[in-house]
């Protein structure tokens, strides 16, 4: 059994607290325990952060993104190590894990570089004795609450620019996955980042939550996860008017046009739908497929779905591991019920299989009252509906809260840049099923979110504007 620790101001501690044990979820076996933390470790974080502050946004940006880089490096030297950590851990399959630590170590070098383009600007004064310069400066200690889905990039793609900008941070990762984020902060440590720059707490959330937001030298609060939880935060910001960013739920249509490339539409959809088992926030979550095609495209999608490979995310050639626990298993149980109950037709999968296994599934004859074509369904679960015309199609997609990722399939230029701009969502894959890139604003409209992770934009999230007026 593998027993990890807290990591506050450089040192390992919580060792004498009680424990949340880790498990497999590809076996369900517990292989580790984390310390079950509160309100006073939550406050030592805050100790830690705060202190290390001034000093940390005193360096030159280029000093800190050496030390970015040197993270970097060792994170992709330690790839495999990370990689097996998160398939046992969250039970993605080990190729996809590796592309997560790839993925994830992509906005630490994104954001080494663009922490030295934090550029200001002189602005010309109505008065010819003032000049007025406009000054961009950290905002200060962060807070940073992620979830199980992506262990590493959801870490990253937060600590990433607030570092860069001079921020320091406290971590609080999903109780489901905290031994990926545990060793990045480890790395990170050896990388020479200072003491108290970066602190990682395991344990009770709303606990350790609700002392962050309480805390007045919490300047900020960034969030990944249900857009329930999200509300929350953001309620609880109110007291002490912290920033916050959120990326929370989504609900991604796929609109499949009848002139597309129907390999492409088939491909494009089905790496949508089924990474990490169907457990994105950007994954497809409805197929809107042109009625003159729906019969070939149908056919066409579930021969490829029958291919993909279900099992134990460590063995070779498995495309679909676990789900995270068994209350994901009967959600999606849940939603293939009520649309068979509705009318749909199972064309392939409808179970799941020993433990926190799921077929992957696909569902025709889907009308829009059933649940999975309303509610996020979060697993491998994909529903096919048809549609007549474009207008009806954009019409359908947009019927939604959320709006964070939405598709298009089509192979004339005008239709697909016209669907895109007519479509409320902050992300569109045309003929993109994996549109995500550190190089990208990735974030959400509606209830999917505030404020945008990744791209040049992303680093906004973490600095304060201020001018300076002078009298000559
Ligand atoms: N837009 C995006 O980029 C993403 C959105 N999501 C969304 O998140 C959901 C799945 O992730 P999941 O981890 O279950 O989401 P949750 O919102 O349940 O948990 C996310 C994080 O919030 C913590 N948390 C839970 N309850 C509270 C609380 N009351 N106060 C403070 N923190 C709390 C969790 O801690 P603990 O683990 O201890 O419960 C975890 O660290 C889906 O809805 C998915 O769409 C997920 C990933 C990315
Ligand atoms: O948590 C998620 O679902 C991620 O934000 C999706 S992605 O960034 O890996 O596309």
């Amino acid at each position: 059994m593998q027993e990890y620790s807290l990591l506050i101001n450089g040192e390992e501690s919580g060792q004498n607290l009680d424990k949340i044990e880790i498990s497999n979820p590809a076996t369900q076996e517990v292989f580790a325990t984390v310390p079950k933390g509160g309100t006073e470790e939550a406050r030592q974080a805050v100790d830690a952060a705060h202190a290390a502050f001034p000093a940390w946004a005193k360096l030159t940006a280029s000093e800190r993104s050496e030390l970015l880089f040197k993270w970097a490096e060792l994170i992709d030297n330690e790839t495999e190590d990370l990689a097996k950590t998160m398939t046992l851990e969250q039970g993605k399959p080990l190729k996809e894990a590796e592309g997560e630590i790839a993925y994830a170590n992509g906005f630490i070098k994104w954001y080494a570089e663009e922490g030295k383009r934090i550029y200001g600007e002189m602005v010309p004064a109505s008065k010819e004795n003032k000049r007025i310069f406009v000054h961009k400066q950290p905002v200060g200690v962060t807070a940073v609450i992620t979830p199980w889905n992506f262990p590493a990039a959801m870490i990253t793609r937060k600590v990433g620019p607030a570092l860069a900008a001079g921020c320091t941070v406290v971590i609080k990762p999903a109780s489901s996955t905290p031994l990926t984020a545990i060793k990045l902060v480890q790395l990170a440590e050896k990388a020479g980042i200072p003491k108290g720059v970066i602190n990682l707490v395991t344990g009770k959330s709303s606990e350790i939550s609700e002392e962050w937001l309480r805390d007045e030298r919490v300047s900020k609060i960034t969030f990944t996860g249900s857009t329930e939880v999200g509300k929350t935060l953001m309620k609880g910001a109110a007291d002490t008017v912290k920033k916050i960013s959120l990326e929370l739920g989504g609900h991604a249509p796929a609109i499949v046009m009848e002139d597309c490339d129907l390999n492409k539409a088939v491909d494009g959809v089905l790496a949508s739908k089924f990474r990490n088992a169907g457990q994105t926030c950007v994954c497809t979550n409805r197929i809107y497929v042109h009625e003159a095609i729906a019969d070939e495209f149908t056919e066409h999608f579930s021969k490829k779905v029958k291919e993909l490979k279900l099992g134990n995310g460590l063995e070779e050639g498995v495309d679909l591991g676990p789900l995270i626990d068994q209350d994901a298993v009967d959600k999606v149980a849940e939603h293939i019920q009520d649309a068979k109950d509705k009318g749909a037709k199972v064309e392939l999968g409808g179970s799941s299989r020993d433990g926190l296994y799921f077929e992957p599934t696909v569902l025709s004859n889907v009308t829009d009252d059933m649940q999975c074509m309303n509610e996020e369904t979060f697993g491998p679960l994909a529903p096919i509906t048809t549609f007549s015309t474009e207008e009806e199609a954009i019409k359908r997609a947009n019927d939604s809260i959320y709006g964070l990722a939405a598709y298009v399939f089509t192979e004339n230029i005008s239709v697909g840049i016209r669907i895109s701009e007519g479509l409320e969502y902050g992300i569109v894959g045309l003929n993109d099923g994996l549109p995500s890139s550190p190089q990208a604003p990735f974030g959400g409209f509606k209830q999917s979110g505030l404020g945008r992770e990744g791209g040049h934009q992303g680093i906004d999230e973490y600095l304060e504007t201020k001018y300076i007026s002078v009298g000559m």
